[in-house]
């Protein structure tokens, strides 16, 4: 498994006059797993689109393996799976179709690899439904399988655990950490919610209104409630607006 790090460089988004993105910067090691928490509209999304090449930074540099996602793209996202948003699905399809469809295009996906995938997403026999009978959930199963196809050394997943019941929470959140722990995989997570980041990921960068506010390690917010305090001081200035 080839390993992954992730730097963000002063990366700035303009959009008209608005900085979305306002000079972020940070490094994720290989097999970490590492979360952007922030409140609603805090710029989580963008930081992750363009990551994975969705969006152009105005400024800055992004770098994947040391490549840089806007000059080298190509060499950049080849270990990269991703969901952002909804998952990209044919809704006319079933969920195995969709998957079927998925392996033929990343090229080296085996049926087992397949198979393996789909129990692991808990998706049962209903990966024989068509997608368009799925429940949020299951889409969001689905979307996950079809991103881990490829056994991908860098996965970004925007609100993973969006639409999944609190069983799948556990089960993704397993997951994440063996395949970083154990086999070296990136894992870049944003969420909206602590306590669910808190559980899963080594490090967390609280982002705000486009800045990085603080960088920390979950151990050390287990012994000292600072990133609490700074997320919910964030987030109650950003109610007031
Ligand atoms: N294409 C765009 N044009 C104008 N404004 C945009 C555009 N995309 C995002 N924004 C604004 O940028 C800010 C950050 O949006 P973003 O979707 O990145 O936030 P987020 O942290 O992912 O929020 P949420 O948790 O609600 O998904 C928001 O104020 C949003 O309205």
């Amino acid at each position: 498994m080839k390993k992954i790090t992730v730097q963000f460089d002063t990366v700035t988004k303009k959009i008209g006059k608005k900085n979305i993105i306002d000079g972020i910067s940070f490094t994720i090691a290989p097999g970490e797993v590492f979360g952007l928490l922030g409140p609603n509209g805090a710029g989580k999304t963008t930081a992750l689109r363009m990551l994975t090449g969705l969006m152009k930074p105005t400024e800055g540099e992004i770098r994947i393996c040391g490549y840089s996602i806007q000059k080298d793209f190509e060499k950049a996202i080849q270990h990269v799976g991703a969901i952002i948003e909804n998952p990209d699905l044919y809704m006319y399809l079933t969920g195995y179709q969709n998957l079927i469809h998925f392996a033929r295009m990343s090229g080296n996906v085996d049926k087992k690899r397949i198979e393996n995938i789909i129990t692991l997403v808990g998706l049962g026999e209903a990966i024989h439904d068509k997608v368009k009978t799925y429940s949020l959930g299951m889409r969001q199963r689905l979307g996950l399988a079809q991103a881990l196809l490829h056994q991908p050394a860098l996965l970004v997943l925007d609100e993973p655990t969006n639409g999944l019941d609190p069983a799948g929470i556990r089960e993704l959140r397993q997951y994440l950490q063996k395949v970083a722990h154990e086999e070296g995989v990136t894992v870049f997570v944003s969420s909206h919610l602590l306590a669910e980041m808190e559980l899963l990921c080594d490090r967390i960068a609280i982002i705000q209104k486009g800045k990085i506010v603080q960088v920390q390690k979950v151990e050390s917010f287990v012994q000292n409630s600072t990133l609490e305090d700074r997320f919910l001081e964030v987030t109650t200035m950003n109610q007031k607006g």
